[in-house]
């Protein structure tokens, strides 16, 4: 057996069943949102797809610990956002029972769903085995109808080994081009629904995000950039979440002359890393805003064992091991390892002259 074969298995079982749950809220008018302490959007989808997948971590590695972006603390008061949740939780099953019970089947209890969920309080760090968790990221682009991903990725001291991500509203296809509608009036019908995993020094694959079990599964490499007035690059759809106009700045640098692809999530890493894209560029807009480990750790490994290199605005690898943020990065830059030092230094001449 290959390191981390178990990991990935459960990561990417996981994953799959919390996309069947997000799937069916994806499809109801009414996502039970609720706005948290900072103004961000969280719904029954966030919620419930949390719980799924720490109890399949918790049921298989019990003393590992989980980074998750949500807590349960609003759902213990209200009953009836609780119930919509456990109702969604119980009734979604892998097809195959034999998968089902290697993620540790269904959760016994609703106490035991909020108990999951509130397992994701690790404070992270630099030592041992911890999962970081983003049960849908992009849940603006979720509730907009556009792209969202569910995330999830194994720390060990401070380092990823493990990352998977579920885009079910991505194609299936690798070689489908960017459209420049990607990240707006999405469905998750015929065609759609992708599955990246990545293992460190082992590659990176994608596989069909199928409701009746996963496909097959193929490598995925980032696309060789010849010219790179001629590369894709992707972007945040909320330009509070970065800086859009430093990002036309540095690719007009670049020769760059083609629209950007705006899209929410994560779904910006598996679409470099696959090929279909060239280039993300996230800069920040705030001065005090930290990153979330959550947000990047899967797609961080995905994309540099596609064959990039991912740093921060300085040119520094994302440091997963500073707690549950990003504390010592700036940005993100995301490029084919062959091209990433000349888009930095770009992006540095570009910061410099603010
Ligand atoms: N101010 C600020 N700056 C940077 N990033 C922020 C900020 N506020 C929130 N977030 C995080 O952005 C996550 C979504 O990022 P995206 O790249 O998908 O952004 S966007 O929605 O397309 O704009 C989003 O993840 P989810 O909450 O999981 O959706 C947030 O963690
Ligand atoms: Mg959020
Ligand atoms: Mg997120
Ligand atoms: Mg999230």
């Amino acid at each position: 057996m290959s390191t981390y074969s178990k990991e990935l298995e459960v990561a990417e079982l996981a994953v799959q069943r919390a996309t069947l749950l997000t799937k069916k809220v994806f499809h109801e008018k009414a996502k039970g949102t609720l706005s948290k302490d900072d103004k961000s959007p969280v719904t029954i989808g966030d919620f419930g797809a949390q719980a799924l997948i720490i109890h399949a971590i918790k049921q298989n590695f019990p003393d590992d610990e989980v980074v998750g972006e949500e807590e349960a603390s609003s759902l213990r008061d209200d009953h009836k956002l609780r119930d919509q949740i456990w109702a969604l939780v119980e009734s979604t099953r892998l097809a195959d029972p034999s998968a089902e019970k290697i993620i540790g089947g269904p959760i016994p209890t609703v106490d035991a769903m909020l108990d999951a969920i509130d397992a994701g309080n690790s404070a992270g760090g630099s030592k041992g085995r911890i999962w970081a968790l983003d049960p849908i990221d992009g849940t603006k682009g979720f509730l907009r109808g556009g792209q969202y991903a569910v995330c999830l990725a194994l720390m060990v001291d401070g380092d990823v080994k493990v990352g998977v991500l579920g885009c079910p509203n991505l194609p299936v296809d690798d070689s489908a081009p960017l459209s420049a509608d990607v990240g707006v009036d999405q469905t998750d019908s015929d065609g759609k629904g992708v599955l990246f995993s990545a293992v460190a020094g082992q590659g990176a694959t994608s596989r069909p995000l199928g409701t009746a079990g996963l496909g097959q599964s193929q490598p995925i490499h980032m696309k060789p950039v010849k010219d790179i007035s001629q590369a894709t690059f992707c972007e945040s759809v909320e330009a509070g979440h970065s800086s859009h106009g430093d990002q036309s700045a540095i690719a007009s640098k670049l020769g760059i002359t083609k629209q950007s692809v705006r899209m929410d999530s994560q779904a910006k890493y598996g679409s470099i890393a696959r090929g279909a894209g060239d280039i993300y560029l996230r800069l920040p807009v705030s001065a005090t805003y930290q990153e979330k480990i959550w947000d990047h750790a899967a797609g961080d490994l995905i994309v540099r064992e596609a064959g990039g290199q991912v740093t921060d605005s300085l040119g520094r690898r994302l440091d997963f091991s500073k707690g549950r943020t990003l504390a010592e990065n700036r940005g993100v830059v995301a490029a084919p390892a062959a091209v990433h030092g000349h888009v930095l230094e770009v992006v540095k001449e570009v910061l410099a002259k603010k």
